[in-house]
């Protein structure tokens, strides 16, 4: 097995093939896989769906499609099932992590979660992870467990990640529309093309379908993270994968690993506003690596405090550019936009930085650099 420390990724489907309920049938053989790691010396995390699933039966909900509210209890009720449909499976001890997109984003927290992970596997126990499903808000959630699982993979610093559910790789379209659909085993970038391959799901108790594999793997992959997607129902694709035989679809780590804190501020943190940019500024930003000045910002929108990130746009053709961190917040930014910096001071009545966001502190989303600091700084002002 060619990892030392790998994600396995299990979608409802699996936990649930009823649609309800938990269902040992596919754990099984997981579960061996799992042992059969540990007993090797590898280190495994789980990323188990299912809550919402697992607890649907206990929870009244007249309609097909129950609330939010309802799927939330269904998930906190799910939740102990599922961990206990696990356990039996495992003579070493088992652990549950709850978490959000907001506890990633928050950099204190991101860390309490890693060290965390660091000391349970160091005392071989397994973590085992979803979404806190019964706070998470829109803003504060990731979604599905795909990205969590990627983000997960990134916050332990795993090499592998192996997505396991009902389909055995990616298809060149969905295989349950066309039967005749052609497989992929290798996929070395992920490209426009290879999300055009990928649809939703028509299964109503999971979450993004192909989609979301997709965008995991992406995730994952840009940091080095060999990922696979593998049936998890089928228990001789586990153990060919043992063997390094693959019979799902791998998506090739890529070479150059992305720094930490620029994958962080890319994947995790969710911008809650934007600034627009006139020309000068996207040239300086985006051709010479420099940080982003007040002169150079013709618009604030949204929402933000000195510390958020925020979408760097280009005014012209409205698209995205970069992410960054905002020194400023969105009403004090406002008052100094096309301002120089000389002028922040008397602005304001302070002036922690010269820029709006510092060039460490951005990730291009369209050059061919992901990475600005990689880039020589011509800029002119780049104090903090
Ligand atoms: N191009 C594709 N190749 C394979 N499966 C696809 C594709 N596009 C969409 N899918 C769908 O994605 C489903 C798996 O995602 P999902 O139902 O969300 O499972 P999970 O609960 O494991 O996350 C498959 O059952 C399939 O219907
Ligand atoms: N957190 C949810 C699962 C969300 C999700 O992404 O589901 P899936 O697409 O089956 O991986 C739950 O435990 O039911």
């Amino acid at each position: 097995m060619n990892f030392q420390r790998v994600v396995i990724k299990v979608g409802s489907a699996l936990v649930a093939p009823d649609k309800q309920g938990c269902s040992g049938q596919y754990l099984l053989s997981i579960a061996r896989f799992i042992t059969q790691c540990q007993q090797v010396g590898k280190e495994v995390i789980l990323v188990s769906s299912g809550s919402v699933a697992a607890g649907r039966a206990l929870i009244r909900h007249g309609s097909p499609n129950p609330s939010i509210p309802t799927k939330q209890a269904m998930a906190a009720v799910g939740q102990m099932k599922m961990m206990a449909n696990w356990q039996r499976f495992f003579d070493v001890p088992c652990s549950q992590l709850l978490i959000t997109h907001g506890d990633l984003k928050d950099r204190q927290r991101y860390i309490n979660i890693k060290n965390t992970i660091r000391i349970l596997l160091a005392n071989g126990v397994i973590p085992i992870v979803n979404e806190n499903d019964t706070v998470a808000t829109d803003e504060l959630k990731v979604g599905d467990n795909d990205n969590l699982a990627a983000q997960v993979a990134l916050v332990s610093e795993a090499d592998c990640l192996l997505i396991l559910s009902d389909v055995d790789g990616l298809y060149r379209e969905n295989p349950k529309h066309n039967p005749d659909a052609e497989k992929l085993s290798d996929v070395s970038a992920i490209t426009p093309a290879i999300y055009q391959m990928a649809s939703g799901t028509d299964n109503h108790i999971a979450t993004g379908g192909m989609q979301t594999k997709i965008q995991a793997a992406e995730k994952a992959t840009e940091n080095g993270i060999a990922t696979f997607i593998l049936s998890g129902e089928d228990a001789n694709a586990l153990e060919q994968f043992g063997q390094g035989i693959n019979a799902g679809t791998h998506f090739h780590a890529q070479q150059a690993p992305f720094k930490a804190k620029k994958h962080w501020l890319k994947h995790t943190l969710k911008s809650t506003g934007r600034v627009l940019l006139d020309a000068g500024a996207i040239h300086a930003v985006t051709n010479k690596g420099a940080s982003l000045l007040p002169s150079g910002i013709a618009g604030v929108e949204g929402s933000f405090a000195a510390g958020d990130s925020i979408d760097i746009i280009d005014a012209v053709n409205q698209s995205p550019v970069a992410k960054g961190i905002s020194q400023y917040s969105h009403r004090d930014l406002a008052k100094i936009i096309g301002q120089n910096s000389n002028q922040i001071a008397a602005i304001l009545g302070y002036c922690p930085s010269k820029v709006a966001v510092h060039r460490d502190d951005m990730v291009m989303l369209k050059t061919n650099s992901s990475d600005v600091s990689n880039q020589t700084n011509t800029s002119s002002d780049n104090t903090q």
